[in-house]
């Protein structure tokens, strides 16, 4: 209640200090926050993977308010940050709309370079240190992973194929909404040894081999079918349809961030469904965009051309 409410803080993974909710009790400051309405709580996992029956794990704790782990200080404090999003822009109470707790465990697995929703709960590893730092340490991983939470509880496109691209893109729109001053996905834990790089840019997904036309799509039956891969032919469309650009000859004024938020949000919950392919995207987004600006709107032309500038119709 309200009484064991306290403010923690610590260093995140990049060395950055950031305060968030704990709970106190018993002698003990516990990452364990209620003052939003929901419970948003971090565990350590110990390294069980991230199928183990032991998971969440150890609830994290501290004998006084400053928190000494950087992966928990920021799974914790980032999915702070990404429940604000959801409920302060689109008045979501967490990722299913009806208060449920939002739990992360951190140290998954063994240099595990990974991040997951399992359908119940968030899981991050740590890296092996080159390929990835501790994942937790992106906000738009984190922003990426509750999204898929988010598609689960609404459009629940099935994790393969188009509908699995388009299950990967809407988690990396939403990563890039929330971490909102690049289009690149991942960078601040991806590769530490080196700068300026990113695991997907949404700006030019060719820069780490993704298509950006549906022309150019991935059609093997790796990692299902490229849901990580052809995912980069929507998240060209979303960045075109923000920014404005031009691609393969077709010209795209932007709307802007939060107006793209608006329409895949929408075309999240009422157009979407599980077997949704890219074609049916073009028409939820187009149908979205209607409802929320007009059918003869400078949006609905925006959702159209990038649409039509990644090959998608
Ligand atoms: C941006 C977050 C992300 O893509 O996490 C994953 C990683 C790092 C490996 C495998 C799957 C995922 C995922 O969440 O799709
Ligand atoms: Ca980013
Ligand atoms: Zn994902």
């Amino acid at each position: 209640n309200a009484a064991n409410d306290a403010t923690g803080t610590g260093k995140g993974v990049l060395g950055d200090t950031k305060t968030f909710d704990v709970t106190y009790s018993g002698g003990y400051y516990y990452l364990d926050g209620t003052s939003r309405g929901i419970e948003i709580a971090t565990y350590d996992a110990k390294h069980v993977p991230y199928y183990s029956p032991n998971l969440p794990g150890t609830l994290i704790r501290s004998s006084s308010t400053t928190f000494s782990d950087p992966a928990a200080v920021d799974a914790h404090a980032y999915a702070e940050r990404v429940y604000d999003y959801y409920k302060n822009t689109f008045g979501r109470n967490s990722y299913d709309n009806k208060g449920a707790p939002i739990i992360s465990s951190v140290h998954v697995g063994n240099k595990w370079n990974n991040a997951a929703w399992i359908g119940t709960q968030m899981v991050y590893g740590d890296g092996d240190g080159t390929t990835f730092r501790t994942l937790s340490g992106g906000l738009d991983v984190i922003g990426h992973e509750l999204t898929h939470a988010v598609t689960q509880s609404t459009a629940d496109l099935i994790y393969q194929g188009e509908s699995g691209a388009l299950n990967e893109s809407i988690s990396d729109i939403f990563g890039a909404m929330i971490d909102s001053d690049d289009w690149d996905i991942g960078e601040d834990v991806y590769t530490p040894g080196i700068a300026g790089d990113a695991l997907r840019s949404m700006s030019d997904p060719t820069k780490y081999g993704d298509p950006d036309n549906y022309a150019n799509r991935y059609t093997g039956p790796d990692d299902n079918g490229g849901v990580h891969t052809n995912s980069g032919i929507n998240n060209k469309a979303a960045y075109l349809m923000a920014q404005g650009g031009s691609a393969y000859g077709v010209q795209v004024s932007g709307i802007g961030r939060a107006k793209t938020a608006n329409i895949y949000y929408r075309a999240l919950n009422y157009y979407l469904y599980s077997s949704s392919n890219f074609s049916s995207m073009r028409q939820a987004a187009i149908q979205a965009a209607t409802d929320l600006y007009g059918a003869n709107s400078a949006e609905v032309n925006t959702v159209k051309n990038a649409y039509s500038a990644v090959g998608v119709y």
